[in-house]
């Protein structure tokens, strides 16, 4: 098990990780999320005793990694596929880390068959794609056969079928009851894999949880509605319809509409009563991105903006339609982040209200709702804001890895 308390690091002025504690548990895929540069590289460094904590503690079966015994064969970690020297071989990479741990040889031989580099094993690795790169960083985190191991964004540049490898390999480790932990900026893949997650935005924890109460947590329930594409005119209408009656709606890419506030038989009566047929009208729960994002809305620090063209665009011919807003882009409250005293969960009514489509004082407000959720425990507070930044000089410089 891996166990971070308290856990703190500063960098001059910069407070990349503060008083992060989680616990990451064998028999598991935990997924570690977070936005760029919230820190999960620096913590995965001072799990792996390459960064020194400012403050707080990180163990790995209970001693901190410089203290580990036999540390190579107990902990295996894969943080950047670049890390090897491009004029050696696959095989002779692992050969020099093998010899270092006191692994035998024809272990290399083993893992290069596990990750598929056996035809490439005496080509020099500077020549390989970014892909074989990242098969050779799992070969060495495998190499001493460890029960704990940490992934930071293994799939990055991975072909689909080398995605779906990795997805199966973390979950055979987790299943022979190994501790695994991975970082990936790939929510769909995610959901896939991990079976929890720990969630950190501006180096603090947003959440620790199993994926499906972090969904269930951070997303509202929604209803999509299609109007027939041939008459995009009953699509505004039912917008004002919607709208009138308390509905929230959003318009989705493809053309649907995306209806929060209102129960589904509620949106079926009022596009009837404006006689506007629908050609769909479902139930929807937020995928795993959804709620990550929003979640952790709130603590993005490279946030893009949309590219106006300015001077650049042609006026549209006469009669011709602006294009369809993208979910998340000029839209700052797409992913709204929950309030905070609902414990995360947006749309979450009072018990005994109605369920998460249910409008107060809508038809059908106070009957028991067909497609409501059931309430899910309140995820983790988040700690306390970060501490103003330390002065340069009581910062801890002297680290050797602060003269990076
Ligand atoms: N050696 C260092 N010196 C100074 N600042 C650093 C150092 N390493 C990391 N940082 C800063 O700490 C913060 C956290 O960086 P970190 O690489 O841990 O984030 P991350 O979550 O892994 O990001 P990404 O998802 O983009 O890989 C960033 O603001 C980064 O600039």
């Amino acid at each position: 098990m891996i166990e971070a308390v308290g856990l703190t690091k500063r960098y001059g002025d910069k407070t990349a990780v503060y008083n992060l504690s989680f616990q990451v548990r064998p028999g598991a895929v935990t997924g570690f999320l977070g936005p760029n540069g919230s820190g999960k590289s620096t913590t995965m460094r001072m799990i792996l005793g390459l960064d020194n904590p400012t403050a707080g503690q990180v163990t790995i079966g209970g001693y901190p990694y410089p203290k580990l015994p036999n540390a190579p064969r107990q902990v295996g970690a894969l943080l950047d596929a670049k890390a090897v020297h491009g004029g050696r071989s696959a095989r002779s990479h692992l050969l020099c880390l093998a010899q270092l741990s006191g692994i035998p040889a024809r272990r290399v031989d083993e893992v290069l068959g596990v990750v598929g580099l056996q035809e490439v094993a005496r080509k020099r690795s500077k020549g390989f794609s970014l892909g074989m790169g990242q098969r050779l960083g799992i070969a060495a985190a495998l190499l001493g056969d460890p029960q704990v191991l940490l992934f930071d964004e293994p799939v990055n540049g991975l072909d689909p079928e080398g995605i779906l490898w990795v997805r199966n390999l973390m979950k055979a480790l987790a299943a022979e009851g190994r501790t695994v932990f991975v970082s990936s900026h790939l929510m769909s893949e995610m959901a896939l894999t991990a079976d929890h997650l720990i969630v950190i935005g501006r180096g603090q924890l947003l959440a620790d949880m199993s994926v499906k109460d972090f969904i269930s947590a951070n997303s509202a329930d929604f209803a999509r509605v299609r109007t027939p594409d041939t008459e995009p005119q009953l699509r505004e209408k039912l917008t004002s319809a919607l709208t009138e009656a308390g509905g929230h709606v959003l318009p989705e890419q493809d053309g649907a509409l995306r209806i929060t506030g209102l129960p589904l038989p509620r949106i079926s009566d009022i596009a009837h009563d404006a006689d506007v047929r629908l050609w769909e009208l479902s139930p929807h729960q937020a995928s795993l991105e959804e709620a990550y994002m929003r979640m952790t809305q709130g603590a993005v620090d490279y946030r893009s903006t949309v590219d106006q063209k300015s001077g650049l665009m042609q006026p549209l011919p006469p009669g011709a339609q602006p294009p369809m807003p993208v979910p998340g882009q000029g839209q700052p409250d797409w992913y709204a982040p929950p309030p905070p005293q609902q414990g995360g969960q947006p749309f979450a009514m009072p018990q005994g209200q109605p369920g998460p489509y249910g409008a107060p004082g809508a038809p059908g407000a106070g009957q028991p709702n067909p497609y409501a959720q059931p309430a899910p425990a309140a995820p983790q507070t988040p700690a306390a804001p970060p501490q103003p930044p330390v002065s340069a000089a009581s910062a801890d410089l002297t680290k050797p890895e602060d003269a990076r």
